[in-house]
């Protein structure tokens, strides 16, 4: 009995070391392919472009249409977008800033887009995520701009405001909160720390599962799972970047009241994306405060045929009750569609910014 099992098993064994072998031949076979793009790249000046979102987004998406499984469309996006990452590395190691400390959201965000083999640079604002890029210190940067919960995140709009970065990309997560904690029974858990926005999105499950044990606030989701991993009986709500970061068991996982609680966020970068078949493209637009003026300004879009996918409005900070909209549509401005609403909006705005046009996200 015992050893027929080592015989089936051995043969299918023998069989996974074979496609093995094949597979690492195959991966270095690509990998030395993006080393030859690299350098075609290089030959023709277009050094500074080699990450490539409407190319890495278009492989994705081949992938999941032509995936004959069992494995799932997220389990071969993941092994494809690790594979490119680490293939763009050969060409180019890129650096990426977010909103630190390592074992936030918005570490997810950047490794769920850019992969591993990118080099992760945390910073302790969201301006110093733009001035790092900025400033050249990173090449990308991942900002969280709306929450389904929250709503939209106010300084980043602000700060597209004034920036000279453009959108290349967008990232979209779930959010799924954890309970982290060393203990193993709920029971000894004393206190639950987390970002207040963490304890808010599971105030009922804390409700129903942890009723009068306190909460407390702190800086961020990766700082709550730092205490965690150094206070016995300390819970940390955070997620699984968080997890990983501070090796912390889950104690009770995807506690979020609201079970499709999503952050999109925006990779930014010195240049834009080219035409990737399904993209988006992003405008600030401003129009003097009078009844109609907004509906009359963005006719050009639904004249077009070109549909508006987000339309958000934030104070203009030089004068009171004067407005500036952030305006996402479908369509990349290469599109004639989108072209042509462009140029009638140039002319009928007080103020128009195009932040960019860009790959719609790969789920
Ligand atoms: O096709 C390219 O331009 C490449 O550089 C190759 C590759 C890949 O591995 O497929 C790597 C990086 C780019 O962001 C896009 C794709």
């Amino acid at each position: 009995m015992n050893d027929d099992l080592q015989k089936e098993l051995g043969t299918v064994r023998s069989e996974i070391d074979a496609i093995d072998a094949d597979l690492l031949d195959l991966l270095n076979r690509r990998a030395k392919c993006a080393q030859k793009v690299g350098e075609i790249k290089g030959r023709y000046g277009d050094a500074g472009h080699i990450y490539r979102p409407e190319r890495e987004a278009q492989v994705l998406r081949r992938i999941q249409e032509t995936n004959p499984g069992p494995l799932s469309n997220e389990s071969v996006t993941w092994f494809f977008r690790e594979v490119m990452s680490a293939c763009l590395s050969l060409e180019q190691p890129l650096g990426i800033a977010f909103l630190g400390p390592l074992g936030t959201f918005s570490e997810q965000a950047a490794v769920k887009h850019f992969g591993h083999a990118a080099r992760l640079l945390p910073q302790s604002s969201i301006d110093d995520v733009f001035r790092d890029v900025e400033a050249g210190h990173a090449d990308y940067a991942v900002v969280p701009v709306e929450n389904s919960t929250e709503g939209a995140v106010g300084r980043t709009l602000d700060m597209l405001l004034g920036t000279s970065l453009k959108i290349c990309g967008e990232v979209v997560l779930r959010i799924h909160q954890h309970l982290l904690c060393k203990e193993t029974d709920l029971a000894t858990v004393t206190k639950v720390v987390s970002h207040a926005q963490s304890l808010a999105q599971c105030h009922e499950w804390l409700n129903r599962n942890l009723p009068g044990v306190p909460r407390i606030s702190v800086g961020s989701n990766a700082q709550a799972a730092q205490l965690a991993a150094s206070e016995p009986g300390t819970a940390a709500i955070a997620g699984e970047a968080a997890a990983d970061r501070y090796q912390l068991p889950k104690l009770a996982a995807n506690i979020e009241d609201e079970p499709n609680n999503t952050t999109r966020f925006l990779v930014l970068g010195r240049h834009d994306a080219g035409p990737s078949g399904r993209d988006k493209t992003s405008l600030i637009v401003s129009t003097p405060n009078r009844s109609g003026a907004l509906a009359d300004l963005l006719s050009p879009f639904s004249d077009a045929g070109v549909s508006m996918s987000r339309l958000e409005s934030r104070p203009a900070r030089h004068a009171l009750w004067e407005y500036v909209f952030y305006v996402d549509v479908e369509g990349h401005r290469d599109d004639p569609g989108v072209a042509s609403a462009l140029r009638q909006l140039e002319a009928r705005a007080g103020y128009l910014k195009l932040l960019g046009s860009y790959p719609a996200a790969v789920y």
